[in-house]
């Protein structure tokens, strides 16, 4: 069946975020068999931080994430694999070691400002004939114009889909249509437009289809929302509302239900929840990921995770600087 959108499945990255990156080969095996059995065209395996994100500062992982790579693209018969890399965290070499793994959708995230850091990463990544798409990430934090002159660097220097990416889940509704519209028209044909969405305020379906209605041609979305803070848009509700509104996506709605009740939640540790910090988050304009490094640190210094995220959001703080969440726990418990 042809499709209208392209929706990429980031249970197995942004998920593992909510897992602390402690996936196996044979929790990734079983997901992406499910995945790729109900229709899902593209499936992103590596550490919720991107390649190389195993570290004290992001989280080490249980499995070595190329191991996780290689397993995806022994199971997947129709997917392709995806694979998340940050500059600066990740490497050339990673990017080379993924390739060589099979994976073919190189996805390269930089803050929504600095997208001219992804200009070298871009150019290995053609070079090495893979799909190229670009993150921007934090992207409520600027204005349409600004976002599309951003996804202009990435177009340029070699990117075939810039997305809008929600990394706070902060957008509502016409902000996002208004983001994608925008760089729908700054790039025309010389890129499609994506969106990533979380569900910080309960809006990542609403979001992806207004992010559709403005001509984002790819979506991102976790099988039972499972992604960094309350998750992502949950591809089973998305894809039952695309099949309703008309929009194909090429994935069967039973077998992604059923794949989301059966295999992705037995994966998951626990549900990704809309509950107080999650919403905070959205409110505050927080980055996702900086959930389970604020329960941690709450725990450890005795103070509240709620007010660790409000004066991150207050610092603006971006991904990347999570250390500095260690310092606000600090200081609130010096209080
Ligand atoms: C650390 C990368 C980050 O989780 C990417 C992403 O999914 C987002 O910004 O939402
Ligand atoms: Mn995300």
């Amino acid at each position: 069946m042809s499709a209208d959108i392209r929706i990429t499945d980031s249970s197995l990255r942004d998920g593992s975020h909510a897992k602390r990156h402690q996936f196996t080969v044979a929790e990734v095996t079983a997901v992406v068999a499910a995945l790729d059995a109900a229709g899902v065209p593209v499936i992103e395996v590596t550490h919720g931080d991107g390649l190389g994100g195993s570290s004290f500062t992001y989280g080490l992982s249980r499995t070595p994430e190329q191991e996780l790579i290689k397993a995806a693209v022994r199971t997947a018969k129709n997917a392709k694999i995806a694979f998340l890399m940050l500059p600066g965290i990740g490497l050339f070499d990673d990017i080379r070691a993924a390739a060589g793994n099979g994976a073919t959708v190189c996805r390269i995230a930089s803050h929504c400002t600095e997208a001219d850091i992804t200009e070298q990463h871009f150019g290995l990544a053609r070079k090495l004939g893979l799909e190229t798409v670009g993150f921007l990430m934090m992207a409520h934090s600027q204005p349409p114009l600004a976002l599309a002159r951003q996804a202009r660097i990435m177009a340029d220097a070699g990117c075939q889909c810039v997305y809008v990416v929600d990394s706070a889940g902060a957008l509502v509704l016409d902000q996002v249509g208004d983001r994608v519209a925008a760089l729908v028209a700054e790039l025309g044909d010389d890129a499609q437009v994506g969106f990533h969405g979380h569900e910080n305020l309960g809006l990542g379906v609403a979001n992806s289809v207004l992010a559709v209605r403005a001509g984002a041609k790819q979506i991102d979305g976790s099988t039972r929302r499972f992604g960094a803070g309350a998750g992502n848009t949950p591809v089973e509700a998305f894809v039952g509302v695309c099949d309703k509104l008309g929009i194909r996506t090429g994935i069967d709605f039973f077998a992604i239900v059923d794949a989301a009740e059966d295999v992705v939640r037995p994966v998951m540790p626990d549900e990704c929840k809309l509950d107080r910090l999650a919403l905070i988050m959205g409110y505050a304009g927080v980055y996702s990921s900086f959930l389970t490094h604020a329960f941690t640190l709450a725990e450890r210094y005795q103070v509240s995770g709620a007010e660790i995220l409000v004066r991150a959001g207050e610092r603006r703080l971006v991904g990347g600087q999570e250390d500095q969440l260690i310092d606000i726990a600090v200081q609130l418990s010096n209080r």
